[in-house]
């Protein structure tokens, strides 16, 4: 099974072309056809331990798809059934369909088996399936002992990740020569399943891609506290999200964590002071962050308004981003790099509601304020300025709780004083951050995540 982590993420025009690529350098629809149908055969086969099949075909290549899936099934003798929605529309799922020389029965006649294939619709997809259809897949569905999809759950829109009416949730999903936003993004990644990438011999490329262990230097002969990563962290009104975010700093590499204006608490290694412009004016400040526990009354929006003019890198999270909305043209006039790390509330405030995917919405935040914005969730993504583009992975949704962010933005802000490019340091720390919740699994709060980071950051 290929891995996730570090592959290209697609969208259906940009697969598209991918494949056209292919046919122009000598390949064929119906060459990508066979490839794409006997390894999603080969999976399936895998999947169903002998168990009966049903393929559900749909007019499009996806489809298509399914016939070839089939014939590759019943020649390995399994026990497959075929049954379609329309027939065949492109030239290829008609060859394919002429290809599979059993039985199709209308969808609305087809018997439950316990493997079902859902080679309705992929990328192709344009409106809502049929209420009728909708219905057949989804009671197949229920009736089944394991379903999969081919290419993408049938009713999810490949590049903003919609569910166009009631979707199954499918066991396993497909996906065929690339990853695309859909089986990244929610809600339609759940209902993918488990993923997986089935190499259909298609070269693919983007600049968006699932975000992969990152590498780390290890500190050597010549490393000092200072040159491993100074934070300094601006504390306020909530003191246990400054700490939060200052003991993920530390247990993420940084060198040197100083909060400033805070109440006190904390690990002993956590050096405190007060937030004054002896503080601020440090060179050796390799990361400001600011946000976690800051409030938003006038004392935190003086705070704000010092570190943004100040020309250390910059980390902006939590309430500082809510104080930002009067503040966004700083944004434009600073030359040190700025991170911004809003969840889907605070970005909406930011930008709006936007215009199409999150990835879309995350890049276009970006090129408006030249910032990282990384969009956090359970499909976080990171942005930059010239179009780059990272999801997340690998995800665990025990990470809503509260505090789990400052966790984040300490994170962020120790890769950022350790030397990495901004897009590289949020890109790691998100991975970092995911990296320490799979390990904790579930029930976990705040804390534990920022303790574990030790473990994560010691395993790279
Ligand atoms: N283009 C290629 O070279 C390859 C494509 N492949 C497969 O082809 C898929 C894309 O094929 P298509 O572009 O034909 O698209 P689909 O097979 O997803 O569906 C397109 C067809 O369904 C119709 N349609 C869309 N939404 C509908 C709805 N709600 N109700 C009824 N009809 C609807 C469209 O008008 C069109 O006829 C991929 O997901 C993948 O599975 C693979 O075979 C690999 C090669
Ligand atoms: N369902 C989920 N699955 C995975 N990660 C999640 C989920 N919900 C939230 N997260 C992650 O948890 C963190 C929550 O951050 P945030 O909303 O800022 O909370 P807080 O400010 O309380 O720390 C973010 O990193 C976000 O990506
Ligand atoms: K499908």
């Amino acid at each position: 099974m290929t891995p996730i982590a570090g592959q290209p993420v697609l969208t259906a025009n940009e697969m598209r072309a991918a494949e056209q690529q292919a046919i122009d350098a000598g390949g064929s629809v119906e060459a990508l056809m066979e490839r794409a149908g006997r390894e999603v055969a080969r999976a399936v086969a895998r999947l169903a331990s002998r168990a009966p099949v049903l393929v559900l075909c749909g007019p499009g290549n996806n489809g298509g798809d399914g016939y070839v899936a089939a014939r590759f099934l019943a020649g390995i003798g399994l026990d497959v059934r075929v049954a379609a929605s329309a027939a065949p529309a492109t030239a290829a799922a008609r060859a394919a369909r002429a290809g599979w020389s059993g039985p199709v029965t209308p969808v609305a006649d087809a018997q439950p088996a316990a493997i079902l294939v859902d080679a309705l619709f992929g990328t192709g997809l344009k409106r809502p399936l049929d209420p009728a259809l909708a219905d057949c897949l989804r009671t197949l569905a229920g009736k089944a002992r394991r379903t999969i999809a081919v290419d993408l759950p049938s009713g999810v829109t490949t590049d903003d990740a919609r569910t166009l009416g009631d979707v199954p949730i499918f066991d396993v999903t497909l996906a065929l020569g690339a990853f695309k936003p859909a089986h990244l993004l929610q809600p339609a990644a759940r209902h993918c399943g488990e993923t997986r990438l089935l190499d259909i011999g298609v070269d693919v490329r983007s600049d968006l891609h699932v975000i992969e262990k990152p590498s780390l230097r290890t500190p050597d002969a010549d490393s000092h506290k200072y040159n491993r990563g100074m934070v300094t962290i601006v504390g306020g009104a909530m003191t246990g999200a400054s700490l939060l975010a200052a003991e993920a700093a530390m247990r993420a590499g940084a060198g040197y964590v100083a909060l400033l204006g805070g109440q006190g608490g904390g690990p002993h290694a956590l050096v405190h002071k007060s937030f004054d412009d002896d503080a601020l004016d440090d060179d050796r400040i390799g990361a400001l962050l600011i946000g976690p526990g800051l409030g938003r009354d006038d004392g935190a929006a003086r705070r704000l308004d010092r570190a943004l003019a100040t020309a250390h890198r910059l980390v902006l999270d939590g309430d500082a981003l809510h104080l930002l909305k009067d503040r966004m043209a700083v944004l434009e006039s600073r030359a040190a790099p700025v991170i911004l790390t809003p969840h889907a509330g605070e970005f909406a405030a930011l930008f709006g509601e936007g215009e199409g995917s999150k990835i879309d919405r995350a890049r276009a935040a970006a090129r408006e304020t030249g910032a990282i914005v990384v969009f956090k969730g359970a499909d976080t993504v990171v942005a930059a300025p010239d179009g780059r583009a990272r999801i997340v992975g690998d995800t665990n949704d025990w990470l809503s709780t509260a505090g789990t962010g400052d966790v984040l933005a300490g994170v962020i802000s120790a890769m950022l004083a350790g030397g990495m490019p901004p897009f590289e340091a949020a890109t790691a720390g998100v991975w970092l951050h995911a990296d320490a919740a799979r390990r904790l699994g579930a029930a976990f709060i705040a804390d534990d995540l920022a303790a574990m980071l030790t473990e994560s950051r010691a395993s790279l």
